[in-house]
């Protein structure tokens, strides 16, 4: 990891030291996206199972996983397995539960009564990855608050594997957590499908999900199409910024800073430590783990965009933390609550030594699906709320126009519109 001493960086050193490195934003990777959108959009299900081929190195025989091997897939799992499952499922259910909104209902003045009441998006399309890992828990995280949400059609979409078949724990999830339909297919062309709609995938109002650039790139190039559809914010490469001092355990830092590392060869590994012997620790913890990993190859890369900051003095750890946006915050410092309240720009915070990044991931109901590349500035992750739309409705009573109608009328006289101010006059001299 490279070392940096905030305190002796100087204001663009900061900077730099801070930024991302520019994979998302890359040109040639957005060109190859937009090409792939279009050919899906022009060509559908054709194009789908070409690009398949291509980067899944698969030849399918059917798009769409039917209901019965999806049932057959959960039958087949061990009681233990099913029971995981149904842990995380209905802790991820109680913490979206508990986010239902309720109707508001106020009256602005006399006579004048404002609401607002949530509706479902009618079509989500659920993007679940599934190129170097299964991700049977993102399954769960969009398929069971889209579903508490009250959302007719979910949609999953999710890369096959090297046998041109969906692995089966993702079936078994999607046939317990009563996914609509699913369809062997990942990538920005599974991104196209859901948005434009090919012969058999249907289009759909909004696309939620993490995966990677490929995937992000095409999720933000759809929704920036007029008519296209609404995308849940940017969720790419994962990323884990820790914060220790020197009450830490070098091995829990490691292990959570890893956890995000073996995501993605550009997964984003940012460590905040108090003095150098903490951060020397982590580092020697994080090598002693490495051996013990599958997947250290991938850790291996991503750590090496990897940082660590030594940083003593809170307001700095602070800044910091506001400054990356992480998509997520380990707190392993003393007081680790103290710090909460300060951090205005993270997707979630996990706090003290007891709580291992992984519980989010999971199992602990706080969904996973968060914002990256700085996106926490200005989005949050999956919410029940992300699967709702509110609709504002209001009701005047004949005194309640008396009152606020003169309003009105002088308001649309100040913009010159003669047709607004007359919808409110003809009224009043209805009433007179
Ligand atoms: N931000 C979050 O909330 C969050 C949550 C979970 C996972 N993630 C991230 O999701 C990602 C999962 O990535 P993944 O690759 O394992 O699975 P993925 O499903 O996101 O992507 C796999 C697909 O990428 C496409 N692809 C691969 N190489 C390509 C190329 N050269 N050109 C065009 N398309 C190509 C293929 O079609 C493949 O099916 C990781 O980066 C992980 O960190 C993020
Ligand atoms: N850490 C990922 C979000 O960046 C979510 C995940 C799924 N499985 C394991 N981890
Ligand atoms: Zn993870």
């Amino acid at each position: 990891m490279q070392r940096f001493d905030w305190i002796n960086l100087t204001a663009s050193e900061r900077i730099t030291a801070l930024a991302r490195p520019a994979a998302i934003s890359d040109a040639t990777l957005i060109d190859g996206v937009k090409t792939i959108l279009s050919d899906v959009k022009l060509n559908g299900n054709e194009a789908l199972l070409r690009f398949t081929q291509k980067f899944d190195g698969v030849e399918l025989d059917a798009l769409e996983v039917s209901a019965s091997a999806m049932k057959a897939a959960w039958d087949a799992l061990s009681a233990a397995d099913q029971a995981v499952i149904e842990r995380a499922r209905r802790n991820i259910k109680r913490f979206h539960k508990a986010q239902i909104p309720s109707p508001i209902e106020v009256e602005t003045e006399p006579g004048v009564i404002c609401r607002r009441e949530a509706r479902a998006i009618e079509t989500a399309g659920l993007y679940v990855p599934g190129g170097t890992a299964p991700l049977v828990s993102t399954l769960l995280m969009l398929s069971v608050p889209a579903k508490v949400a009250g959302v007719q059609n979910r949609i999953v979409v999710t890369p096959p594997g090297k046998d041109g078949k969906v692995n089966p724990m993702i079936l078994a999830a999607a046939f317990r957590c009563k996914v609509t339909r699913l369809f062997a297919v990942g990538g920005a062309q599974a991104i196209g499908a859901l948005a434009y709609g090919t012969e058999t995938i249907p289009k759909c109002d909004k696309i939620f999900g993490p995966g990677n650039a490929w995937v992000a790139a095409a999720k933000s190039l759809v929704a920036q199409e007029a008519g296209g559809p609404a995308i849940d914010m940017p969720a790419g490469p994962s990323e884990a910024m820790v914060l220790a001092d020197s009450s830490a355990n070098p091995a829990f830092v490691a292990s959570d800073l890893l956890s995000q590392a073996e995501h993605d060869t550009v997964a984003q590994v940012v460590c905040v430590a108090e003095n150098q012997a903490i951060a020397d620790a982590v580092e020697a913890e994080i090598e002693k783990q490495l051996e013990t990993l599958s997947r250290a190859k991938i850790a291996r890369e991503s750590l090496g965009y990897g940082r660590m900051f030594i940083a003593e003095d809170r307001s700095d750890i602070i800044d910091i933390v506001n400054r990356y946006a992480p998509e997520h915050l380990i707190v392993q410092l003393r007081r680790p609550e103290t710090y909460v309240g300060a951090i205005r720009h993270a997707g979630s915070i996990f706090v003290g030594p007891w709580t291992p990044e992984s519980v989010g991931d999971y199992a602990s109901g706080t969904n996973h699906t968060l914002p990256t590349y700085g996106a926490a500035r200005a989005y949050s992750g999956v919410t029940l709320n992300s699967f709702l739309k509110f609709i504002s409705i209001q009701r005047l009573t004949k005194k309640g126009l008396k009152r606020l109608g003169p309003v009105v009328e002088r308001l649309a006289e100040m913009e010159g519109l003669d047709a607004h101010k007359n919808a409110v006059t003809l009224r009043l001299e209805a009433l007179k």
